[in-house]
């Protein structure tokens, strides 16, 4: 599939399996309580990203872009760069950059690839495989939900004893390094098909922080090798500190991984 032919606005024709939950397609704002935390968390929310480029090339590869060179073409599909300039944190070029309408640096913002499919997995609950061969680096979806404030996170955290959907990415300042930046996302009755991806202590895909043309960024699910289609897809939560993880919240990882840490990962708040 050539997905610069087809792709030009985010196309998400996912849905649940159950009608309870609400089918969005990318990140909403919580509901807000008014208080000083939401609205900053709005204004974040609704303000967007100034530093736009403009270069005249596809790549977006002139020297001082902050955007480009993130993805390339393989075998006639847009993947990861393995020598992109940032590894963690990748700006995609917006409406407001002046580079080529065939800029390649614009991946994530069309939404996810074809040929995921919800399967049951038993021990763990619903999870994603995919029907395709799919290469290293290629982008899978994003993990969309509400966006959280810290107080709601902790507190839906508490309250989501026996399946969490609640990720919190941590990203650290380039300006300074004590400076952390921390979005919460809740997919759990708000969310897109990422919020049926399952955790592995080996996993096949890794999460990385995406920003198109909002402050907010979007948690991007990239393969990390070549996947076989009907595998399972599965990224790593985070990691495992036993001495956070209270009796209750202690849950058994079913990952079936040789190096499994035998619980599943806590959210790290702080
Ligand atoms: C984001 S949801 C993933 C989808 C979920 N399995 C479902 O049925 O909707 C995260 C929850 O899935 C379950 N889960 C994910 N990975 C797991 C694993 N390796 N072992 C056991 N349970 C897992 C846990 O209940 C976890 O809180």
């Amino acid at each position: 599939m050539n997905n610069l032919e087809i792709r030009n606005e985010l196309v998400d024709n996912y849905e649940h399996i159950d009608d309870n939950l609400e089918y969005i397609i990318e990140n909403i704002l919580q509901i807000g309580d008014g208080g000083k935390e939401y609205k900053d968390l709005e204004d974040d929310f609704q303000s967007s990203i100034i530093k736009f480029c403009y270069c005249e090339t596809n790549s977006c590869g002139n020297e001082g872009c902050i955007h480009g060179e993130n993805y390339e073409l393989r075998n006639n599909q847009l993947v990861l760069r393995n020598d992109r300039k940032c590894k963690d944190i990748i700006y995609e070029c917006n409406d407001n950059c002046q580079c080529p309408k065939s800029c390649l640096n614009k991946l994530v913002q069309f939404g996810p690839i074809d040929g995921l499919k919800i399967q049951n997995f038993d021990t763990k609950g619903y999870g994603l495989i995919t029907t395709k061969t799919l290469l290293e680096g290629t982008f899978i979806c994003e993990y969309a939900g509400e966006i959280l404030t810290k107080t709601e996170a902790i507190k839906r955290d508490k309250s989501q004893n026996a399946i969490n959907y609640i990720l919190c990415l941590n990203e650290i300042s380039s300006e300074s390094n004590s400076n952390k930046i921390q979005t919460f996302i809740d997919p759990r009755i708000k969310g897109n098909i990422g919020r049926y991806l399952n955790h592995s202590c080996d996993p096949n895909c890794e999460i990385l922080s995406v920003r198109v043309d909002s402050i907010i960024p979007k948690i991007a699910i990239f393969t990390k090798r070549n996947i076989k289609e009907n595998e399972e897809l599965t990224f790593s939560y985070g990691t495992v500190d036993l001495n956070l993880i209270d009796e209750i919240n202690k849950k058994f990882c079913f990952c079936g991984a040789q190096n499994c840490r035998i619980y599943l990962p806590n959210l790290s708040f702080c």
